[in-house]
């Protein structure tokens, strides 16, 4: 679950005072997630979501999220739009924790996903890109290529030392051919995070819009999409689901269609999206205490992918 620090009505009730959305009705903890506190806030107006952020994320690094997600609505994309209180300002301080109030958005996750739900998710995907040409300020990547060595390391000399093992030299293969500045990929404001949790639709195929975007950063576009497509298009258990691969690159495609270099780069941006999810969560596989309020994920299924990444990847390169 993911409450970890606990606001009082009183609180929240005083700090709707700095706001024009009303008063409180009701204040509701939600279960999911499991990066920060979250709250379902109901005022005399309407619905909000009300996030006290934890320790992954800087209070300094905060406004740029909330800017973009403000700067996405306004360019027509469907995402949280941040509260600004009656100074124009959209972060405060609610139980000694940097916080903010967003709009709630309608829909839930895709129950089962489909074809074209991938389809509509491409589309989707590259409007946001779209979206965020006009957002001019830079934000690195913390979990980029850089940090997956040490993130590697860390997890060394503990009881996944076969998964270490194993994922080591391919770690350093896909290090080698990431591409850089001179490969000319286009670059861009990325949510870097589009899992089925972070999507909602309604009605069963209308995208409702995009939630999440703590982890959002400007890097290349097409490794988005592929974040997405190992999100999206496999089973737990490793097979890939070729129906939603080519649903979701249409969807995309449809609305910008990759370059050569993209297309040319894209096997070793889906190998770096399965190492990069891996090693985060095999990070916290081993060091999340045993008393933690989450469980950590499994970092199988991102094992799986890799090995399918690899194999595929191997197989295309025998064939020039
Ligand atoms: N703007 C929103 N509108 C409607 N529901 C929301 C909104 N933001 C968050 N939620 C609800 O809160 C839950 C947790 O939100 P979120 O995914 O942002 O949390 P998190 O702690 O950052 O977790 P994680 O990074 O693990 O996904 C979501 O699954 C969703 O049910
Ligand atoms: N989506 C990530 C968790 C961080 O939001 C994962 O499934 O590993």
């Amino acid at each position: 679950m993911a409450v970890y620090t606990q606001v009082t009505e009183l609180e929240v009730s005083n700090c709707l005072k700095n706001y024009e959305i009303g008063e409180l009705v009701t204040l509701k903890g939600i279960a999911q997630g499991v990066e920060n506190s979250n709250f379902l806030l109901v005022t005399t107006i309407g619905k909000y979501i009300l996030t006290l952020y934890e320790k992954r994320i800087k209070a300094e690094e905060l406004p740029w999220y909330l800017d973009l997600m403000g700067h996405l609505v306004q360019q027509g994309i469907s995402c949280p739009l941040p509260v600004l209180d009656k100074q124009g300002v959209a972060l405060t301080v609610l139980a000694e924790r940097p916080a903010a109030i967003v709009t709630f958005l309608d829909g839930k996750e895709a129950p089962e996903i489909t074809d074209n739900h991938c389809f509509l998710l491409g589309k989707a995907i590259a409007d946001l890109h779209h979206a965020g040409e006009s957002f001019a300020q830079y934000r690195k990547n913390n979990v980029g290529p850089d940090s997956w060595q040490e993130l590697l390391t860390k997890s060394t000399g503990y009881d996944q030392d076969e998964m270490v093992h194993e994922i080591q030299p391919v770690l350093q293969e896909i290090l080698k051919q990431w591409p850089t500045e001179k490969d000319n990929l286009p670059v861009g404001q990325i949510h870097a995070d589009i899992f089925p949790d972070n999507v909602f639709f309604k009605a069963p195929y209308h995208l409702s819009g995009f939630i999440d975007f703590y982890f959002a950063c400007t890097d290349f576009l097409a490794y988005d999409l592929a974040i997405a497509l190992n999100a999206w298009c496999f089973t737990d258990d490793g097979q890939c689901l070729t129906g939603r691969v080519n649903a979701l690159m249409k969807g995309y495609e449809a609305v910008r269609p990759l370059t050569d270099q993209e297309k040319r780069f894209f096997p070793i941006l889906n190998m770096g999206a399965a190492v990069r999810f891996l090693l985060t969560r095999l990070h916290d596989w081993i060091h999340t205490p045993a008393d933690a309020l989450v469980t950590p994920k499994n970092p199988n299924p991102y094992l799986y992918r890799l090995r399918y990444h690899q194999q595929t990847f191997v197989a295309s390169s025998d064939d020039r």
